[in-house]
């Protein structure tokens, strides 16, 4: 396993038709241990994603450097799995032949098969092996992905929103398989969310981002023993105190988005912010 070293890594766009540009985040430092379970967690545009593109290798970083191990990251890699939201898996293969696919590079033949079904077993996914994607539910999609993932053996596993779009009860299921996954395999994992109680129910740590400036804004250690439960008082004190906090970077978004209408809404806008907090951002 891996760790993962974050070292003044900055972002800006430019847009070379307009002639502008724009700056997602700059000096974000962080290191995630080897094994250790990191979601980043922040309000809508803060550049989670682009922080996990960078480490991946699929986006660049315009200052500072990446390293998974003792790598510097340049490009994507085989020691980096990466699981998005949409589990993109090719519609004409078998659940089986998508796995294998994704390896067939790495292993031979029969090695990949091999390797395919022990982690479509891990998933619990081995009675639909032979399934076509059509076949499957989202969170069964999102599993082979996972799945897909892990057959690579990567160092660490970069997951984006991997249950955003999935319902609450597929999701609440998802989230012990993760946890199985994870405290089977070892692996790092850096886990880009939405949702304060996936985040707070998943991680070692939290790191809340912010916007303008975007960067970090603080990090939370989750103390709590897993399993864990969101009726833990414990649980209910940090999802409040990541709450109150998020609560104030949106506000500043949406206070530069919306100039003088924001004071007009602001009541409405943050009541209903408020109330879908544990959900979405
Ligand atoms: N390829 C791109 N070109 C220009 N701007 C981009 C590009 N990709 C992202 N951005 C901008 O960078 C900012 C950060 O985007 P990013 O998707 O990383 O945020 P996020 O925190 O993951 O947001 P969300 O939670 O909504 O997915 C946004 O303002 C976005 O518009």
């Amino acid at each position: 396993m891996s760790d993962i070293q974050i070292q003044q890594v900055g972002k800006t766009f430019e847009n070379k038709q307009e002639n502008t540009s724009y700056t997602v985040f700059e000096h974000i430092d962080l290191h995630v241990k080897s094994g250790e379970f990191v979601s980043l967690l922040g309000p809508s545009g803060c550049g989670k994603s682009t922080l996990l593109n960078i480490v991946a290798g699929l986006e660049n970083a315009s200052t500072g450097t990446v390293l998974v191990g003792n790598r510097e990251v340049k490009e994507p890699g085989a020691d980096r799995g990466v699981v998005f939201q949409e589990a993109a898996l090719m519609p004409w293969m078998s659940v089986l032949d998508n796995v294998i696919f994704a390896i067939k590079k790495q292993y031979s033949k029969q090695e990949a098969k091999e390797r395919a079904l022990e982690y479509l077993k891990l998933v619990h996914l081995s009675k639909f092996v032979d399934a076509y994607p059509h076949e499957l539910s989202g969170g069964m999609k999102q599993r082979v992905s996972i799945a897909r993932a892990l057959a690579m053996d990567p160092e660490v596993l970069l997951m984006d929103e991997p249950f955003g779009a999935l319902d609450e009860q597929t999701r609440s299921m998802l989230h012990k398989e993760v946890q199985y996954i994870w405290e089977q395999t070892g692996k790092t994992i850096l886990f880009v969310t939405h949702n304060i109680r996936e985040s707070i129910l998943l991680s070692d740590r939290i790191v809340l981002m912010g916007v303008r400036p975007g960067g970090i804004v603080n990090i939370y250690d989750v103390p709590m023993a897993r399993p864990r439960k969101s009726s833990d008082p414990v649980f209910a004190a940090l999802e409040e105190q990541i709450s109150q906090q998020l609560a104030g970077e949106i506000e500043k978004v949406m206070k530069e988005e919306m100039g003088d209408d924001y004071r007009s809404q602001k009541a409405t806008l943050l009541y209903s912010s408020h109330r879908n907090m544990g959900d979405h951002i």
